[in-house]
């Protein structure tokens, strides 16, 4: 997927935060650690070194959100992880509901909190929550549906 199309899912989706650039993608696809789980209509970018692997951020085309993408995107790179990667770990908003129960599905766990970390327009504040899983865990049986288009 090109940096240009990353930033366009990204501006999409994340509409309460600061949209990356074609620039930050471009920059970002240039660390050998770093890897672009995609699909026509979203992606996931990771990096993965030392032991550890870190969603760095994860969308999905409004349009096409709820259909199993995010959850396939996810179970891509979980299942990409070499066997010396212990443990994988993301940070989500307080305030967003659908990815933390995303997450939960596939056995995250909070970790840690940066209390107040993302202000809104409208004057609130969400915590940032780190949320950890072993890699070893498998997928407890989580399926991922039909993927009618990939790419
Ligand atoms: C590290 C980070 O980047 S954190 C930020 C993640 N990205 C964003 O929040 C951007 C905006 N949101 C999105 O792009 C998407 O909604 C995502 C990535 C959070 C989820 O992707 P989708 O393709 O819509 O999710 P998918 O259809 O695979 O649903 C999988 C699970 O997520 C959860 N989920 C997804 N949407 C919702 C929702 N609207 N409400 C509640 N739970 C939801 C559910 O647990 C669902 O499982 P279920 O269908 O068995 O209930």
């Amino acid at each position: 997927m090109t940096p240009a199309r990353m930033a366009q899912l990204h501006r999409a989706a994340f509409l309460r935060e600061r949209p990356w650039s074609a620039e930050e993608f471009s920059e970002l696809a240039k660390n050998r650690f770093v890897r672009c789980f995609d699909h026509a209509s979203g992606f996931a970018l990771t990096r993965t070194l030392a032991g550890e692997s870190e969603l760095l951020t994860l969308a999905v085309d409004p349009g096409h959100q709820g259909k199993g993408i995010g959850q396939q995107l996810l179970k891509n790179w979980l299942d990409s992880l070499p066997t010396d990667a212990e443990t994988a770990f993301l940070e989500v908003a307080s305030d967003n509901q659908p990815a933390i129960n995303l997450y939960q599905k596939f056995k995250f766990i909070e970790a840690g909190r940066r209390a107040a970390y993302y202000s809104r327009s409208n004057g609130t504040k969400a915590d940032a929550i780190v949320m950890r899983r072993a890699v070893t865990l498998g997928h407890g049986g989580v399926s991922h549906g039909k993927m009618p288009e990939s790419g």
